[in-house]
């Protein structure tokens, strides 16, 4: 939900501070040079209400809040010393002047990736402030949540030979029943000619890890929060390694999103052969080594103060489990 008024703030901000419009495809620019962020796989796209999740020239990206209290619930989450930053984006604190109120800085966690391939997982998508009618209106979208206990809200997936993404969006998600979410799930692990088993076992690491947190904790209930995984899709090494070198001169702080440079730029310019020359890709090399995973929480407009273990989203989390376990084992 985006209120008039936040919209209109919105407006008035990037009138206010527009620079010029020439750094995305769509030639689209927003705020502080912002422009959409072209990793983003589910959530409330830029469109005529909203402007969705932007990608900053610092590196970080920029998340709308939404109307009280959702966003100002989801901020004072961030800001909360607990001990599950480990499995959330690093949220910076330094988002100065209107944009302040408006976005989340966040870090941007494909930002260290090649050719990040990514998938939306969501939750149970009511809180107990629900009416009826919310209630009701969101169990229609997938009856087979509480049975399924998550839901596949979206994923972009590489694939080497044409080199090109593929993506699915929610109502892909929306017709998986429990006789095919397995292999709605392989899909994300599946580069056209392997499975990227390697990926599936260091992402069950991870989400083993968060759910040993939620075994642990008692004080919070997560409603309509999503998790996010992203995998290196490309083959190739730059010097050695998988990832983007940090550019120079650039600084990494503790609690601080790194700044590098802007991920669609890069995108952009890697649009036909592998071997193309690339900003990253001073040497490139076909090697398989060690592949990293990111697995973050997001979304939080919609977590709850609680007494008792978030049971549902523990059970979303198992099933979760065992499913990509499964994987491995065909
Ligand atoms: O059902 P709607 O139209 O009220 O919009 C839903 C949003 O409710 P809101 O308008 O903010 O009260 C809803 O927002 P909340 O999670 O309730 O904050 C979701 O964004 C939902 O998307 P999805 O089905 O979870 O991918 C949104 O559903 P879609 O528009 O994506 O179907
Ligand atoms: N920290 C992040 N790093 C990279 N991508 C992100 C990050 N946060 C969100 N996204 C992208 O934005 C999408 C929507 O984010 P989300 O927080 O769920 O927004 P919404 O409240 O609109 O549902 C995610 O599916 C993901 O693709």
């Amino acid at each position: 939900m985006r209120t008039p008024v936040l919209i209109g703030k919105l407006r008035a901000y990037v009138t206010n501070h527009s620079v010029t419009r020439n750094a995305s495809r769509s030639g689209q620019v927003l705020l502080d040079g912002c422009v959409p962020f072209s990793h983003q796989v589910a959530g409330h796209k830029c469109g005529i209400n909203n402007t969705g999740v932007l990608q900053h020239p610092d590196g970080t990206i920029l998340k709308q809040l939404q109307a009280p209290p959702r966003g100002p619930r989801e901020m004072n989450f961030y800001t909360r010393l607990l001990d599950l930053q480990q499995h959330l984006p690093k949220y910076t604190l330094k988002n100065k002047g209107a944009s302040k109120e408006l976005y989340l800085k966040l870090e941007d966690v494909t930002r260290r990736f090649l050719r990040p391939c990514i998938m939306d997982i969501g939750k149970r998508s009511y809180d107990p402030l629900a009416s009826q009618e919310k209630h009701e209106e969101q169990i229609s979208k997938y009856p087979l949540m509480e049975e399924i206990g998550f839901l596949l809200l979206g994923m972009r997936v590489y694939q080497i030979d044409p080199d090109r993404y593929i993506t699915h969006d929610q109502f892909y998600g929306r017709s998986l029943g429990k006789d095919s979410i397995k292999n709605g799930l392989t899909r994300f692990f599946h580069n056209g000619q392997e499975l990227r088993r390697h990926a599936v076992s260091l992402i069950i690491s991870k989400i083993q890890s968060i759910l040993r947190w939620f075994e642990s904790q008692t004080q919070l209930h997560f409603y309509a929060s999503s998790l996010l995984m992203v995998y290196e899709g490309s083959p190739h090494t730059v010097n050695g390694s998988k990832h983007k070198p940090a550019e120079p001169g650039t600084e990494h702080q503790q609690g601080e999103p790194q700044s590098n440079s802007n991920n669609s730029h890069e995108a952009l310019s890697f649009q036909s052969s592998l071997t193309h020359s690339h900003p990253y890709c001073h040497n490139v090399q076909h090697e398989r080594n060690e592949e990293a995973v990111e697995v973050k929480m997001i979304d939080f407009a919609h977590v709850f103060p609680s007494d008792n273990p978030d049971e549902s989203y523990m059970y979303g989390l198992r099933n979760l489990l065992s499913t990509l376990e499964q994987i491995l084992k065909d």
